[in-house]
C-alpha cells in the first residue's frame, strides 16, 4: 500500500502558505507545474490543515466527476458552510443533492432561460447607459461586478433596484470577502463580518419567501418571475413543496456567489483579452455587427440571435481555458481507494486544477497559445473543466453563456477601449483580481439606443 510521493510539510500549515502566495503572484500554474515535474502526475501535500492528494488530467478529471459519492464528497471550507449555511448545495451529496440539484435545475434550463435573454438584455442596455455613456476612464472589473450582481438580483431574488438592492450589493460584497477565511468568530476578523452579513442577507430573503407566499395564495404567479417564486410553486411527485424555506435561502445565497463573481471575471479578462488581440477584436466585431445589423434600431436580442455569436463563444471558451476562473476544487476523500497503483486514505483531500488539463497539448495543440480554433471541432470529454463535470458539472453554464454574449454584443457595438495599464497583470483571491480594477480609456462607437 502505496501512498503517493511527496511532501506533507510542517504540521498543520504544510503547503499552504506557499500555495497560497503563488495564487496572490499569479504564478500558481508554476508552481504545480514544478511539482508534477519533480513527482509526476499524482502526489501528496497539506494544504489547509489536511492532507491532499494532487491529481492532474483528463483522466483523473473523469475519475474525479464520476466517482462514486461513497467513496469522494464535495469538500468546501468550513467557512463557506457557515455563511451559505448547512443546506446548500455544495454540502449535499447523494439524493440530497439530486433532489436540491434538481430544483435549481428547473430553473436554470435552456428551456426556462430563452424566456430571460430580453430581461437581461434591457438590464445590459440600461447598465451601460447609466454607468458607462458620457465617461472616459472606467473601471472594468468593480463594473463588470455591478452588471453581474444585478441581473442575478433581478432573475434570483426579484428585486430589480432601489434601496433593497443597494443595501444587498454592501451586504454580499462583506459576504463575499470572509467566504474563503479562517472561521473563527472573533469580532472585527473577516469571518465574523462575512457571517454578520449573512445573517442579513437570510432575514431579508426570508421576508422575500414570506411576501412571495403570500401573494402566490392571492393569486398564482408565473413560476419563472425569478429564482424564489420558481421554488415556491415547485412540487415533488407527492405535490409537497420541493424545498424548505431553510433550503430556498441557503441555495439562493450560493447562487447568487457562484454566479456574479464567475461570471465578472470572465467579462473582465475578456474586455482585457480584446484591447490586446486586434484578430480577435475584429473577428468578434464583424460578428456581432452582423447580429446588429439583421435588428429593428432597439429590438431586443433573442435566443436565435445568441445561437449566432459562435465566434464570440468560442474566444469565451478559448478564455475560460486559458484562465479558468475557479482556480482548484477540493474534494473528501470517505473511504480508501487505490488509484494508479497509489492508496488515498480516508479523512484525505483529493484536489485538481483545471489549467493543468487545459495545457495538455494532446487535448489542445499549442496549447500555451491563445487559438479560439481550440473549440471549432467538438472537444474529448473531461478536457474543458472551467465549468466542472460529472453529476456536479455548473448548472450555471447556460445562464452564463447569455449573460456573456449579451454584454459582449452591447460592449463592441458601442464602443472601443483601451487598457490604462497595457502590462497589467492580475493575482488570484482565489478568483483572478486586477489591483487597479483594470482601468480603460473608452470611446463611444455609435450613439446609445434608448428605447
Ligand atoms: C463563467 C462562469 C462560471 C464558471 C467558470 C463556473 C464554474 C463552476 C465550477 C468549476 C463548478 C464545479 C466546482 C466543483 O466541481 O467543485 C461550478 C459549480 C456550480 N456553479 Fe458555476 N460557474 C459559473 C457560473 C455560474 C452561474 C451563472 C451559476 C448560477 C446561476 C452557477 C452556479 C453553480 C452552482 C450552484 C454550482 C454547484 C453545483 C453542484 O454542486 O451540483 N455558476 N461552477
Amino acid at each position: 500500500r502505496r501512498l503517493p510521493p511527496g511532501s506533507l510539510g510542517l504540521p498543520i500549515i504544510g503547503q499552504s502558505i506557499s500555495f497560497l502566495h503563488a495564487m496572490r503572484e499569479n504564478t500558481a500554474e508554476q508552481w504545480l507545474q514544478n511539482r508534477i515535474r519533480k513527482y509526476g502526475p499524482i502526489w501528496k501535500m497539506s494544504l489547509f490543515g489536511k492532507p491532499t492528494v494532487f491529481l492532474s488530467g483528463q483522466a483523473a478529471n473523469k475519475f474525479i466527476y464520476t466517482c462514486d459519492c461513497s467513496i469522494l464528497v464535495n469538500q468546501k471550507p468550513l467557512s463557506v458552510r457557515r455563511i451559505c449555511g448547512d443546506r446548500n448545495i455544495l454540502e449535499l451529496s447523494g439524493l440530497e443533492h439530486k433532489r436540491v440539484r434538481g430544483a435549481l435545475v428547473s430553473f436554470l434550463k435552456p428551456e426556462v432561460l430563452r424566456q430571460y435573454v430580453r430581461k437581461m438584455d434591457e438590464r445590459i442596455r440600461k447598465h451601460f447607459e447609466m454607468h458607462w455613456h458620457g465617461k472616459q476612464k472606467v473601471s472594468a472589473m468593480p463594473l463588470m461586478k455591478i452588471l453581474t450582481f444585478n441581473i442575478m438580483s433581478s432573475l434570483i431574488i426579484g428585486i430589480e433596484g432601489g434601496a433593497k438592492r443597494d443595501v444587498l450589493v454592501e451586504l454580499f460584497q462583506q459576504l463575499i470577502k470572509g467566504a474563503l477565511s479562517v472561521p473563527i468568530n472573533f469580532p472585527f476578523t473577516r469571518f465574523s463580518r462575512s457571517l454578520q452579513a449573512s445573517r442579513k442577507i437570510r432575514m431579508i430573503i426570508m421576508d422575500l419567501i414570506h411576501e412571495r407566499r403570500a401573494a402566490q395564495k392571492q393569486q398564482p404567479a408565473f413560476p419563472q418571475q425569478d429564482l424564489i417564486t420558481g421554488l415556491l410553486s415547485l412540487r415533488n411527485e407527492d405535490f409537497l413543496v420541493a424545498l424548505s424555506d431553510e433550503e430556498i435561502a441557503d441555495n439562493a445565497i450560493t447562487i447568487m456567489i457562484a454566479g456574479h463573481d464567475t461570471i465578472s471575471v470572465l467579462l473582465t479578462l475578456l474586455i482585457r483579452l480584446l484591447a490586446n488581440d486586434q484578430a480577435v477584436y475584429a473577428g468578434i466585431a464583424q460578428e456581432q455587427e452582423e447580429v446588429a445589423k439583421s435588428k429593428a434600431s432597439g429590438e431586443f436580442l433573442t435566443w436565435d440571435d445568441l445561437a449566432r455569436m459562435k465566434y464570440t463563444w468560442r474566444v469565451a471558451l478559448e478564455c475560460l481555458r486559458m484562465t479558468p476562473p475557479v482556480f482548484n476544487s477540493f474534494r473528501k476523500v470517505l473511504k480508501d481507494f487505490e488509484y494508479e497503483g497509489y492508496v488515498i486514505p480516508k479523512g484525505w483531500q483529493v484536489t485538481w486544477a483545471a489549467c493543468m488539463t487545459h495545457m495538455d497539448e494532446s487535448l489542445f495543440p499549442d496549447p500555451t497559445k491563445f487559438d479560439p480554433n481550440h473549440f471549432e471541432k467538438k472537444i474529448p470529454p473531461y478536457s474543458l473543466v472551467a465549468f466542472g463535470g460529472g453529476a456536479r458539472i455548473c448548472p450555471g453554464y447556460e445562464f452564463a453563456r447569455l449573460e456573456t454574449l449579451i454584454t459582449i454584443h452591447h460592449l463592441v457595438n458601442k464602443f472601443t477601449w483601451k487598457l490604462c495599464c497595457p502590462g497589467i497583470n492580475f493575482s488570484r483571491d482565489p478568483m483572478p483580481t486586477f489591483k487597479d480594477g483594470l482601468e480603460i480609456e473608452i470611446k463611444p462607437k455609435i450613439p446609445v439606443e434608448v428605447n
